[in-house]
C-alpha cells in the first residue's frame, strides 16, 4: 500500500466528525461519517511529529500492516493518509458493538453463555491463525482491541505494535499490557506466535472470569504469578473442556501452548466452525506439520520457493486455493494465496462443506491405500496405534471405541451440566458423533502425531522407530481388548537415544548429516511432553467430573471412575477404554 499525501487529496474532507470515541497512547479515535458513504467510520489519528523516528516506521509499518489484511475477523481497512500536521490518519470500519473491555464491564457480573465464548474464542483463533499464518504477530492483543459488531460477531483490531516477521526473525522488544505479559517476555526470551497465544489465553480468562488470569499490587507479585501460571478458577458455570483449551493457552512453556491451528482443529470448536461453512477456505486453518518451536508456519502471503517442497520429493506440495462462488473477494494478496503444506496436498474434504456438515478439520484416524490381491485399490480406514510404525488397521475396533468414546462424552457432559441455546444443541449433536470421539483420541491418541522428521530417524537409520523409543506394554487388562501390539512412549529411550546420537557424532561414528536426527530427537521429546500436558489437563476434567460426582453423592459412579486409578494401574489409554465401559454400564443401569 502506499500512504497517500494529503496534498493530493485532502482525506479528511471526505468525513464528517460525529465525536471523540477515546484515546489512545499514540492519539485519538474519531467516530466520522463517510459524506458521500453516508456510513460511519472510526478515524485513528496518530500524531507524528512528536514521535521518534522509530514511532513513525511503527505507525506506517501499522497501516501497511491493516491494508494488507482481508479477513472477516479483523478490523477493515479502508483508508490512510498523512496530514500535513505529520499526523497519521487511519480509517478503519467502526465496530458499533465497542470493544470486548466495555462489552465485559456492562454485563456487571453476568457471565456470557458457554457458546458465547466458544464462538468468540473460535472467531479469534481464526483471526489470530491468519496473522500468523502470514507470519504476523499482533503483539498486543488485549480485551480493549478486541472489538464486536451490532450483532457481536468479533473484529480484532489495533495491530499497531504487530510486526511482519521475516523468516527466521523473532521480534525481541518487550511490548503489551503487564497484566498480559507472558513468562518468555518476563524471561526475555523473544516474542513468538506462542506470546500472542497466551495473551489470547489471557483475554479468553478475562472474558470468562471478567477478571484478568494474573493480578497482583505490585509488578513483583505479578511477575511471580506470571512465572508461576497460576491462575484463579475459571467460573464452573463453564465446561471442563472451554476451561482446558483456555488453560492450554496459558501454559508457562510456549512450546506447550497449541497453536491457532491445533486449537481450531479441536472437536469441541467445530460446530462453531461449522458455522462458517459459507466463507472461504482461506480463513480456515489446514492441517500443518506440528511445529515445536514457535517459529511461522504454513500458508503465506509471501512466497518462498522452497518452503512449499515436499521434504522428500522435492516437489512443489502448494496449493491453488480456489475461488468460490459467492463469497466475497479476498482481496488482492489472498487471490494469489497459495497454501504450502509441509504434508503436501490439502484435501478438500478438510474444509467445511457447503451444507453445513463439517469434516474434522483434524482426524486421528486416516485413510490407507490397501492394494488387494485384483490388483485394485482399496482404502482403509488405519486407526493410529502407539505405534510409530506399526499402524493397525482395525476398521471395527475403530467403531467401537469411537462410540465408546461417544458415549463418555456425553456423559461429561451430562455431569458438567451444559446448557446449549437449542439450536446449537441441535448442531452439536449432528457434529458430536463423529467429533467428539476425536476428542477423546485428542487426549489419548495424540501421540501419534508425529512429525515427518521423527519418521526420518527411523529411516535413516533403516531400523523401527518403535526400537528407538518405544517400549511394548503387556497386555495388562484382558477385557477391555487392548491390541497385543499396542505401544507406550518411553521418553527417557528418546533421550537415551538422543544422547547416543551425540556420542556417536563426538566419536565420530555419526556423519553430520545425522546430527539433523539429534535435533530430531530433541523435537519428538518437546511432542511428548507437550502430550503428557495435554494428559495432566485430561486428567485436571477427570477430577473435576469426579468432584461433581461427590457432591452430588453418586457414589457408585465415581467408584466406577475411579476404579482404573487403583491398585491395578494401567495405562491412560487402557484407563479410558475401561472408564469409557464402566459408565456405559452405568447409564445402561440408570435407563
Ligand atoms: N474500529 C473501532 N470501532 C469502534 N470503536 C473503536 C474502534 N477503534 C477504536 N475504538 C474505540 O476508541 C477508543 C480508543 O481506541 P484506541 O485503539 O485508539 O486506543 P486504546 O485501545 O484504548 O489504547 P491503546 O492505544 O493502548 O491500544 C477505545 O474506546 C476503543 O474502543
Amino acid at each position: 500500500m502506499e500512504i497517500v499525501n494529503s496534498e493530493a487529496k485532502p482525506k479528511m474532507e471526505d468525513y464528517e466528525v460525529i465525536e471523540k470515541i477515546g484515546r489512545g497512547a499514540f492519539g485519538v479515535a474519531l467516530l466520522v461519517h463517510h459524506k458521500i458513504e453516508k456510513k460511519k467510520y472510526v478515524v485513528k489519528k496518530i500524531r507524528l511529529a512528536k514521535q521518534t523516528d522509530k514511532f513513525q516506521r511503527t505507525a506506517y509499518r501499522e497501516m501497511n500492516l491493516m491494508a494488507n489484511l482481508n479477513n472477516p475477523y479483523i478490523v477493515q481497512y479502508k483508508d490512510a493518509w498523512v496530514e500535513k500536521d505529520c499526523s497519521v490518519c487511519i480509517v478503519t470500519s467502526y465496530c458499533e458493538g465497542g470493544d470486548m473491555d466495555k462489552m465485559i464491564k456492562k454485563t456487571r457480573g453476568t457471565y456470557f453463555p458457554e457458546n458465547k465464548l466458544c464462538k468468540w474464542m473460535t472467531q479469534l483463533l481464526l483471526a489470530l491463525d491468519y496473522l500468523h499464518s502470514n507470519r504476523i504477530l499482533h503483539r498486543d492483543l488485549k480485551c480493549s482491541n478486541i472489538f464486536l459488531t451490532r450483532d457481536h460477531e468479533i473484529r480484532l483490531g489495533d495491530f499497531g505494535l504487530a510486526k511482519l516477521l521475516t523468516k527466521d526473525d523473532l521480534a525481541s522488544s518487550v511490548v503489551g499490557t503487564p497484566n498480559y505479559m507472558c513468562p518468555e517476555l518476563l524471561a526475555d526470551i523473544p516474542y513468538g506466535y506462542k506470546s500472542d497465544i497466551w495473551s489470547l489465553g489471557c483475554c479468553m480468562f478475562e472474558i470468562a472470569t471478567h477478571q484478568p488470569p494474573f493480578r497482583a499490587s505490585d509488578m513483583a507479585g505479578l511477575v511471580n504469578k506470571i512465572n508461576r501460571s497460576t491462575t484463579s478458577p475459571i467460573p464452573t458455570a463453564y465446561s471442563p473442556t472451554l476451561k482446558q483449551l483456555i488453560r492450554s493457552m496459558l501454559r508457562k512453556n510456549p512450546e506447550h501452548r497449541p497453536t491457532a491451528a491445533e486449537l481450531l482443529r479441536h472437536p469441541y470448536l467445530q460446530p462453531y466452525i461449522a458455522q462458517y461453512s459459507n466463507l472461504s477456505p482461506v480463513f480456515f486453518p489446514i492441517k500443518s506439520a506440528k511445529i515445536s518451536n514457535n517459529k511461522p508456519i504454513r500458508h503465506r502471503l509471501s512466497a518462498n520457493p522452497e518452503q512449499g517442497k515436499d521434504r522428500k520429493s522435492g516437489k512443489e506440495s502448494q496449493v491453488e486455493l480456489e475461488h468460490i462462488p459467492g463469497v466475497p473477494s479476498v482481496g488482492r494478496n489472498v487471490n494469489q494465496l497459495k497454501v504450502s503444506t509441509v504434508t503436501g496436498k490439502l484435501p478438500k474434504s478438510q474444509y467445511p462443506k457447503a451444507n453445513g456438515e463439517t469434516k474434522p478439520l483434524r482426524c486421528s484416524s486416516s485413510f490407507k491405500k490397501v492394494p488387494k490381491t485384483d490388483g485394485r485399490v482399496d482404502f482403509d480406514c488405519v486407526k493410529k496405534t502407539r505405534s510409530f510404525n506399526s499402524r493397525t488397521s482395525s476398521r471395527s475396533t475403530v467403531t467401537d471405541q469411537n462410540e465408546d468414546t461417544t458415549e463418555l462424552a456425553h456423559m461429561l457432559k451430562k455431569v458438567a451440566g451444559e446448557s446449549e441455546a437449542p439450536g446449537f444443541q441441535e448442531q452439536h449433536r449432528r457434529m458430536e458423533r463423529s467429533n467428539v470421539s476425536l476428542y477423546i483420541n485428542w487426549l489419548l491418541e495424540d501421540e501419534d502425531e508425529i512429525s515427518p522428521e521423527a519418521t526420518m530417524i527411523a529411516e535413516d537409520k533403516q531400523e523401527p522407530l518403535s526400537k528407538f523409543c518405544l517400549q511394548t506394554i503387556p497386555k495388562t487388562c484382558p477385557e477391555v481388548g487392548v491390541q497385543e501390539n499396542d505401544h507406550v512412549y518411553d521418553s527417557s529411550r528418546v533421550t537415551e537415544t538422543s544422547d547416543n546420537c551425540k556420542r556417536n557424532l563426538a566419536a565420530g561414528e555419526i556423519s553430520s548429516a545425522n546430527w539433523q536426527n539429534v535435533l530430531n530427537c530433541s523435537n519428538l521429546r518437546i511432542q511428548l511432553d507437550t502430550v503428557n500436558q495435554e494428559r495432566a489437563d485430561a486428567l485436571e476434567s477427570l477430577l473435576e467430573l469426579c468432584a461433581k460426582l461427590l457432591k452430588r453423592e453418586r457414589i457408585e459412579e465415581l467408584a466406577g471412575v475411579l476404579k482404573p486409578f487403583g491398585e491395578e494401574a494401567v495405562s491412560s489409554r487402557e484407563t479410558a477404554i475401561w472408564l469409557t465401559k464402566g459408565l456405559l454400564n452405568i447409564q445402561k443401569h440408570s435407563a
